[in-house]
C-alpha cells in the first residue's frame, strides 16, 4: 500500500514537472522561429522520467486476486516469474505482462548455491523477499513457505505465514502439498492470507521421492493429483501451481478446477505458466529440466562483459583519462604541490 501511495504521489509530481518543462520549451522555440507554429513539445527524457524504482513506470494497475479470477474467466494466460532480490524484482515488473512475481524457494539453488530447496530457512526467505518487495510494482507478490515452516502444525504455519506478510510485505504465500495440507491452507485463508497451492512434482519432497520425477503417470497418481487439487480448492487456495505432470493431466486438472492453474512442465493448457527467472534468461548453468525454454542467453553476454572489463584493467585501456576520470583546477594543484614540498614531500 505504502509503495503505491508513494509512487502515485511521485507520478503527480512528475506530471507537474513535465508540464513546467514543456512550457519552457514552447517559449524558447517561439522566440527562435517567430512565424513557425511551435512543434508539440516533447519533454526530454531525463532521470526525472524514471520512478523511485529507477526505471520507467509501467502502465498497469496492481494485480489482485480478482484480476486473476477475471483473467481465468476470460481464459487469458497468466504469467508468473520468480524473483530473488531487488534487480530481479525490477526485471519482473518491467513488463505489464507479468501478473505474479514469485519468490520461489528455488532461491536456495539459483541464488544461495545450496544443493536443494529443503535447506532454505524462513529467515533467508524473509531477507530476500524484503528486497523483492522493494522492486515490485504491479505484479501480485507471492512467497514460497520454506520446507519445515508449515508442516509442524497449522498454528506454526500461520505464525510463519504472518511473518512473511508483516516482515517481508508479500501478499500471498505458496505451499507445496496435497490433501494432507488442506487444513493448514484453510487455517491461513481463514486468517485472511491468500494461499497458492503447489501440486504434482513437489521439489521439497525430492529426498523421500528419490529425485525429481514427472508425477501423475499412473492411474493412481493421476487420480491422487485431481483429489489433491479439489481438496486444496475446497480449502480456499486462490490458485495452484501444477508441476511436471503429463500435458493431458495438466489440461484435465485445469478443466476440473474453478481456480487458475499455473503450470511448470504441465503442458500448454493450464491457466498460466511459471518459469524460474534464471532458467528463462539463460543465466543458470546448472541442471536444465525438459520444460525449460531459454528466452535469452544472458550468461554468455554477462561472462563476456566481465572478461572485457578484466582485460581492459590489465591492458590499462580502462579507465580513459579524459572521459572516465575527474579534473582539478591546475592552480589548486600547483598550490597543493607547493604545500607538500614545504612539508618535505612531493615531486
Ligand atoms: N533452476 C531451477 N529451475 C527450476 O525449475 C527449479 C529449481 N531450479 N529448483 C527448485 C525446483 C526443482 N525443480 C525441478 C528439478 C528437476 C526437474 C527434472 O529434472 N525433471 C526431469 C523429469 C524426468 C522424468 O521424470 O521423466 C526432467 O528431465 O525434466 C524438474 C523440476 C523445479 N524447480
Ligand atoms: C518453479 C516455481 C514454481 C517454484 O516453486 C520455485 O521457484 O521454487
Amino acid at each position: 500500500m505504502l509503495l503505491h501511495c508513494a509512487s502515485g504521489r511521485h507520478t503527480t509530481m512528475l506530471a507537474a514537472a513535465a508540464a513546467r518543462s514543456a512550457t519552457r520549451t514552447v517559449t524558447v522555440s517561439t522566440r527562435r522561429h517567430m512565424s513557425v507554429r511551435p512543434e508539440e513539445p516533447k519533454p526530454k527524457p531525463s532521470s526525472a522520467d524514471t520512478n523511485a524504482l529507477n526505471q520507467p513506470p509501467v502502465p498497469r494497475k496492481k494485480v489482485t486476486l480478482s484480476t486473476l479470477s477475471s483473467m481465468n474467466a476470460k481464459k487469458t494466460p497468466i504469467t508468473m516469474i520468480t524473483a530473488y532480490d531487488y534487480p530481479t524484482a525490477l526485471a519482473c515488473s518491467s513488463t505489464p505482462l507479468t501478473d505474479i512475481t514469485l519468490i520461489g524457494d528455488s532461491l536456495a539453488q539459483v541464488c544461495l548455491g545450496l544443493p536443494s530447496t529443503t535447506q532454505l530457512t524462513l529467515d533467508e526467505m524473509i531477507h530476500h523477499s524484503r528486497a523483492v518487495t522493494r522492486g515490485t510494482t504491479h505484479p501480485l507478490l507471492v512467497a514460497d513457505m520454506p520446507f519445515g515452516s508449515y508442516q509442524v502444525s497449522s498454528e506454526r504455519a500461520l505464525l510463519n505465514a504472518l511473518r512473511l506478510i508483516k516482515e517481508a510485505h508479500v501478499e500471498a504465500v505458496k505451499l507445496e502439498g496435497g490433501a494432507e495440507i488442506a487444513p493448514t491452507v484453510r487455517r491461513l485463508v481463514d486468517a485472511g492470507i491468500p494461499v497458492m497451492a503447489h501440486i504434482g512434482l513437489q521439489p521439497q519432497k525430492h529426498t523421500s521421492l528419490s529425485g525429481y520425477k514427472v508425477q501423475g503417470r499412473s492411474v493412481e497418481s493421476a487420480r491422487r493429483l485431481i483429489h489433491d487439487a479439489l481438496a486444496l480448492q475446497e480449502a480456499g487456495a486462490f490458485s495452484t501451481v501444477v508441476e511436471a505432470v503429463p500435458r493431458e493431466l495438466g489440461k484435465y486438472v485445469t478443466e476440473q478446477l474453478k481456480i487458475p492453474t499455473i503450470g511448470i512442465g504441465a503442458g500448454p493448457w493450464t491457466s498460466g505458466q511459471v518459469l524460474v527467472l534464471n532458467d528463462l534468461l539463460g543465466t543458470w548453468s546448472g541442471h536444465k529440466a525438459k520444460f525449460v525454454r531459454r528466452f535469452a542467453n544472458l550468461k554468455d553476454v554477462r561472462d563476456a562483459g566481465i572478461h572485457k572489463y578484466a582485460e581492459a584493467v590489465r591492458d590499462q585501456s580502462f579507465p580513459d583519462p579524459e572521459t572516465e576520470s575527474y579534473t582539478i583546477d591546475p592552480r589548486v594543484w600547483e598550490r597543493f604541490l607547493e604545500a607538500e614540498q614545504k612539508d618535505g614531500r612531493g615531486i
